[in-house]
């Protein structure tokens, strides 16, 4: 075996209740302007934090959306200048966090995180942003929130179509992480736990959405999934949810969901370990299947069709995804990849 393992800093404050921790987070950075970030669905809690930070909030931006596009993120770096603001909180999921990330790419602004789905980003240096029809991604310490606060309550909320497929979203991150080139010990046994946490987790959610040992598992479960992301590099799954997203307008989660059975399909023959550690964690012997099943049987959608993707996009993905080079257990081909595409478009595991 051989590996290298960085830690990045990480300060979490998890529990119930724990949003009512953040003037003591601000002040322990030494945050006296926070401008507040949210999406418009989401401003209502932004008020509420703002409120609890009192004045060491001096404004608020609720124009957060999806893949980040460069002229929110351009509105929103402006005011931040205009407020003066030393840093951000970024309280919602992961459109919210992305957000925050932008500012701090550009300006250096610190970010305390509130996050409200199971996305992950919170984890992690990867920053988003979309202009043109392009998703383009990197990583930079900058952009790590400082401070993350994970108050389970605060998902009780969050719909349950939304909460099982951020929950796959969640789940994708460390089935990359179990075949990365990074990969290490301590991130396999983060993702192994961080899955079982999540498959047991989103039953019980769909079943009682204010199951607040389901929703505290969950979240849990997607902090170790958010911190194998952050640990390891993205491969072929990523790659081609961050081309559905950013160029035909796909749903973030929905998509990692739809497809990460297809993936697996391919990646698990070529990655022995990983499909070992998913074996235990899904307490299944047929990865692919049962994460389709799962997810279905949870109401997920089944097939990119259902997402409005269509066989004629397939040139401009295999064309983006072999456009630049990325990290894959299996070689990528033209073929196989028209082959995954054609399988997941119809939904053929579900
Ligand atoms: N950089 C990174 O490491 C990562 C980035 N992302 C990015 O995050 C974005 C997707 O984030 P998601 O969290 O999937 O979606 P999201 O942040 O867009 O949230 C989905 C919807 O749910 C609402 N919502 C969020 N939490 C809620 C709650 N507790 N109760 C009620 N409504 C709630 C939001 O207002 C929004 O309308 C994408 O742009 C993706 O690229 C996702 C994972 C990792
Ligand atoms: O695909 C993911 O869930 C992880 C990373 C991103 O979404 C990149 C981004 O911040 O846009």
């Amino acid at each position: 075996m051989t590996f290298t393992y960085e830690a990045l800093p990480m300060r979490v404050v998890f529990g119930t209740g724990s949003l009512r921790q953040l003037p003591e987070e601000a002040d322990r950075l030494g945050l006296r302007r926070l401008l507040v970030l949210s999406t418009p669905g989401q401003r209502a809690l932004a008020e509420r934090a703002a409120a609890l930070l009192g004045d060491a909030c001096v404004g608020l931006f609720t124009e957060a959306r999806m893949h980040v596009p460069v002229e929110v993120a351009e509105a929103a770096r402006v005011a931040a200048r205009d407020a003066g603001a030393d840093g951000c909180l970024a309280i919602g999921g992961g459109s919210t966090i992305g957000l925050g990330k932008a500012i701090a790419l550009t300006s250096g602004l610190p970010v305390i995180s509130v996050p409200t789905t199971y996305a992950g980003s919170e984890m992690t240096t990867v920053w988003g942003l979309t202009e043109n029809g392009r998703k383009r991604t990197g990583r930079d310490l900058a952009v790590l929130p400082r401070s993350v606060v994970y108050d389970p309550e605060l998902t009780v909320g969050l719909p349950v179509d939304v909460s099982v497929t951020s929950g796959f979203n969640a789940i994708a991150h460390a089935v990359e992480a179990l075949y990365a080139p990074d990969a290490s010990p301590i991130v396999s046994l983060m993702a192994e736990e961080g899955v079982r946490s999540l498959a047991a987790s989103l039953p019980a959610i769909a079943a009682d959405p204010g199951d607040m040992a389901a929703r505290t598992d969950a979240q849990r479960g997607a902090w170790l999934c958010g911190a194998c992301l952050g640990a390891t590099t993205m491969s072929l799954h990523h790659k081609l949810c961050h081309i559905l997203g950013g160029t035909f307008d796909l749903p973030h989660a929905t998509t990692h969901t739809v497809l990460l059975p297809y993936i697996a399909a391919f990646n698990l023959p070529a990655a022995p370990a990983a499909e070992q550690a998913l074996n235990r964690a899904l307490a299944t012997d047929d990865v692919p299947k049962h994460l389709a099943r799962a997810s279905a049987d949870l109401g997920a959608p089944r097939s990119l069709a259902e997402l409005g993707l269509r066989e004629r996009d397939f040139d401009e993905i295999t064309a983006q995804a072999q456009g630049q080079p990325y990290a894959n257990p299996r070689p990528v081909t033209a073929q196989a990849l028209r082959f995954l595409l054609t399988q997941a478009l119809k939904g053929s595991l579900a």
